[in-house]
């Protein structure tokens, strides 16, 4: 097409890859796109138990993902992990040393995967003793109310020393007895409160045997996404009173009530049981966790001793928690997902 004797061009239709395809009389020019460069697609590897599919991908998650560009995709365990993929970003939570070995492995040959999270990391808050010990480390500053951790004492011997131990070690009673390794199992999370320290030879070791805190029977769960974080109330264990601990002896196990889905939030409680713990304390505990223990993916239970407004205890911590339990989560994952996305995007360019 001539005009004012200038060459004049017309754009045909786009071909199939957005590339726009130019003709000049004879001449054919491929042009690169006009329009915005499209969001990359995410493509997320899950390896999950059965269970954690269930209550983690949630059609409401499932959903969302899709509309923000982001894909989930089962990795099969029984293949190669490096034949399948490409994955930006990869969810883990299985157990054993195998798993841990391959997942390793991935990591180290595939550098620009964002794997959620390290297995060492994930090793070092399956021990209840080294969980709590970053968090004993901590040093925050005192501004917002001081965060510690129960005194306690690891056991892994002959269980009829454990009185003495426990003598020796001055800790106080009631205890609770936890078994040192958390290992997804449901006997992991058999716990038992011992009213007297001779009924603890009862228990089998190893265990952590940590003192009782009264905390007005409410606990704060802190769910933390990498830089995202939200805190929920659930009901937890009574107080336990001294004419209570005198008048009874022995170990009672007692059920996972945390871990229920009910939620202590819209209860009726006592003010100062439910008051949450101060946003910029939870936002600096959060911080420094993350960057110590090298997780972006667990949650925080934490109790406030009661009668001590500020005085706040941390009492687990759980890697890749049950999140589909937490309202409004498909928002708080699928955002973490895409700023991890634009993270490895924008290191691509620059490599
Ligand atoms: O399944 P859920 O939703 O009860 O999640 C469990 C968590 O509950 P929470 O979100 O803290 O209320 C649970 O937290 P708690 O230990 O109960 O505080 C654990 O993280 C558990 O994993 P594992 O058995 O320790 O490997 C989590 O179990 P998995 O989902 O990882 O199997
Ligand atoms: N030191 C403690 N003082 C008071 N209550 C506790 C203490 N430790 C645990 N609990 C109660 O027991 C529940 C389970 O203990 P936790 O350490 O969170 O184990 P799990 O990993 O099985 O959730 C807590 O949610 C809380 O209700
Ligand atoms: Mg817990
Ligand atoms: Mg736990």
């Amino acid at each position: 097409m001539k005009f004012n004797g200038e060459t004049a061009t017309a754009f045909a239709d786009d071909d199939e890859d957005g590339d726009c395809v130019e003709k000049e009389d004879d001449l054919i020019l491929i042009k690169s796109p006009v329009s915005p460069p499209q969001p990359k697609r995410i493509v997320v590897g899950y390896a999950l138990t059965s269970k954690k599919r269930q209550s983690f991908l949630q059609p409401k998650l499932l959903d969302l993902a899709r509309n923000k560009g982001i894909v989930f995709v089962a990795i099969d365990v029984k293949q190669p992990l490096s034949d399948q993929g490409p994955f930006d970003v990869v969810l883990h939570k299985l157990t054993g040393k195998e798993w841990g070995h391959i997942i390793e492995d991935y990591r180290q040959k595939n550098p620009n995967v964002i794997v959620l999270d390290p297995p060492d990391s994930i090793k070092h808050v399956s021990n209840r003793q080294s969980m709590l010990q970053d968090v004993a480390d901590l040093n925050l500053p005192d501004c917002y109310g001081t965060v510690t951790v129960p005194r306690q004492l690891v056991f892994t011997k002959d269980p009829l020393s454990l009185p003495d131990e426990v003598t020796k070690a001055g800790l106080k009673l009631p205890l609770v007895a936890k078994p040192l390794v958390v290992d997804g199992t449901a006997k992991s999370h058999e716990l038992f409160l011992a009213y007297d320290k001779f009924s603890l030879a009862k228990l089998e070791p190893p265990l952590v045997l940590q003192e009782f805190v009264n905390h007005g029977g409410v606990l704060f769960k802190v769910y933390i996404v990498g830089e995202f974080i939200q805190v929920v109330r659930r009901f937890s264990l009574p107080d336990v009173c001294k004419r209570e601990l005198s008048k009874f002896a022995g170990v009672f196990r007692f059920p996972r009530v945390s871990c229920a889905s009910a939620s202590a939030d819209g209860a009726d409680l006592d003010p100062s049981v439910a008051e949450l713990p101060p946003t910029p304390l939870l936002d600096m505990l959060a911080r420094e966790l993350r960057n110590r223990l090298g997780l972006q993916l667990f949650n925080v239970d934490i109790i406030r001793e009661y009668g001590a407004k500020d005085l706040y205890y941390v009492i687990d911590i759980n890697y890749f928690p049950g999140y589909g339990k937490m309202p409004g989560y498909e928002h708080m994952i699928t955002d973490f997902l895409l700023s991890l996305g634009e993270r490895k995007h924008k290191k691509e360019l620059l490599s």
